[in-house]
């Protein structure tokens, strides 16, 4: 019996090597091992991999991967991207199906993960919960918050410690987020606060550190009902996150004034009932949950990088700072007379506004994207895209593309001033799906990363460069660090 076992398993292994390297064999990308396909090779630095292959496969416009049993078209080139997101949104219109994304999602009633059948509902019932006329304004929450972080390195700098990146920032873009989606904000969160959304921080890190690797009990068939019954079982990740947003969600709905919305939830909520209520539980449960996932991390990390850059290219630190003063001074010459930046200052600190461009470029947030799945077979370019293949964006690949950047591996804001970029430069997605915080993400890192360079000179601890070396996850974080104040 055991012998028969055996052999059935090699037959099955030497089956699976033929077809994950024989189908689709127009296609280039690395040879597939039995059972695992190209996980191993993508199991380190996927993002430096990528790059690597981009050389050598389909013309650099992307490759072909099998992860475990699903086979993954990893695309480098942002032409070839923007040819498949503008012309054929409605085949890639929803996201990877695992053992790991059903549980967050509800069954994919999320918003970043809503399948084909939820996203077009969703998407509605969002887009008018962000832009609802009553609701308050979410410049005034990052307005704010920005006073509040820096009066906190302010007390930092005067008590002579240095300036923990990572959970300051993650501090400050989780109230702001709170703020907006639930009416939570902490007043006192950078003294360390023991509250409840301090655990909330905890466990989204928790998240973010489990969806780093790629899973191989997610990617095998034969594995993922079990592994789906196991994370059912034993627990999710993201479970307790999740109790807690269903408990501000009873308390919102014990609340809730129909004819004044407070907030992102009641806005939804309101949403949601107007075309009966239906799922509304589960629906904005995974949507405020996605919510939070997608908007904390993201900001805090581009907020990290930034800071690292101007330290690390000071001299544009001490640029950007004369540009800010100019513009605060032009404005004075009109009618603001506050000495804080503001939106309104944006058209005046084009460097500045380059030099974020190019920390997003450099370090890409979200270095893949967040995953497609092709719903609907196309064509495109004369390749055939089956249904059930998946998609990812090699942002690292595309934003590092000699045939795009000089010199793609160097800090070089001004190459945001001489052109724009706008075919190949796309840190928060094109298309329909695109982010759906994109104003949001740009605003806030606007207002908070000028106003700490106008108040404070940034430095290293030890006077060298910030090491740089990206951990590569779903998010591409750099290492925790800390660094030196100064007042200007
Ligand atoms: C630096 C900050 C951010 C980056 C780089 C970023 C990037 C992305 C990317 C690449 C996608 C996938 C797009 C696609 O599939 O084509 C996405 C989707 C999304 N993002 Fe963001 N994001 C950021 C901040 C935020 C914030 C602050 C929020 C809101 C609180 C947010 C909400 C969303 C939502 C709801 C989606 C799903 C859109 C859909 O599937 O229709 N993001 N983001």
């Amino acid at each position: 019996m055991f012998q028969v076992l055996i052999f059935v398993f090699l037959f099955y292994c030497i089956f699976d090597f033929l077809y994950k390297n024989i189908a689709y064999r127009k296609w280039e990308g690395p040879w597939a091992v039995p059972l695992l396909g190209n996980l191993l090779h993508v199991s380190k630095d996927a993002h430096l991999v990528f790059s690597k292959d981009q050389k050598k496969f389909n013309g650099g416009k992307f490759g072909k991967y099998w992860f475990g049993d699903s086979m993954v078209m990893a695309i480098f080139d942002a032409n070839f991207m923007r040819e498949i997101y503008l012309k054929h949104p409605e085949s890639i219109n929803t996201r990877l199906k695992s053992p790991i994304t059903s549980i967050l999602s509800e069954k994919y009633r999320g918003i970043v993960t809503a399948d084909e059948n939820y996203w077009a509902f969703h998407h509605e019932i969002l887009s008018k919960s962000f832009s609802g006329k009553k609701i308050k304004s979410i410049i005034s929450s990052i307005e704010k918050e920005t006073d509040s972080l820096i009066g906190h390195m302010k007390f930092i700098l005067k008590s002579g410690q240095n300036f923990e990146t990572r959970n300051n920032l993650m501090n400050f873009n989780s109230n702001i987020v709170f703020d907006y989606v639930f009416s939570r904000r902490i007043e006192n969160i950078y003294e360390g606060s023991s509250s409840e959304q301090s655990q909330v921080l905890i466990e989204i890190r928790k998240l973010f550190d489990f969806l780093a690797h790629f899973k191989v009990q997610n990617f095998i068939k034969i594995l993922k009902p079990f592994y789906y019954l196991y994370l059912k079982i034993f627990g999710h990740p993201n479970d307790n996150l999740k109790k807690i947003l269903f408990k501000y969600y009873l308390e919102h709905c014990e609340t809730i004034n129909l004819d004044s919305p407070r907030d992102v939830l009641d806005s939804m909520v309101i949403e949601y009932r107007k075309f009966g209520g239906k799922e509304e539980e589960k629906s904005i449960l995974a949507m405020s949950n996605e919510l939070i996932l997608a908007g904390v991390e993201t900001n805090s990390i581009a907020m990290e990088w930034f800071i690292i850059q101007m330290i690390n290219n000071h001299k544009y630190q001490d640029k950007i700072y004369n540009e800010l003063l100019e513009a605060l001074k032009s404005n004075k010459l009109t009618s603001n007379s506050s000495n804080k930046i503001k939106l309104s200052h944006r058209p005046l600190t084009p460097l500045f506004n380059a030099s974020l461009r190019e920390t997003m470029r450099m370090y890409p947030p979200i270095p893949y994207g967040v995953g497609r799945e092709v719903n609907e077979e196309f064509e495109i370019e004369g390749y055939k895209i089956p249904k059930g293949a998946h998609i990812l964006q090699s942002y690292y690949s595309m934003f590092r593309d000699e045939n795009h950047y000089n010199e793609p591996n160097e800090f070089k804001p001004e190459r945001f001033l001489l052109e724009s970029h706008s075919n190949n430069y796309f840190p928060y997605g094109i298309g329909v799906r695109a982010c759906m915080g994109m104003s949001m993400s740009q605003d806030e890192l606007y207002i908070s990363l000028t106003n700490i360079l106008l108040n404070f000179k940034v430095s290293s601890i030890d006077d060298k460069p910030i090491n740089e070396k990206p951990n590569f996850g779903f998010s591409f974080r750099p290492n925790e660090y800390s660094i030196k104040l100064d007042f200007r």
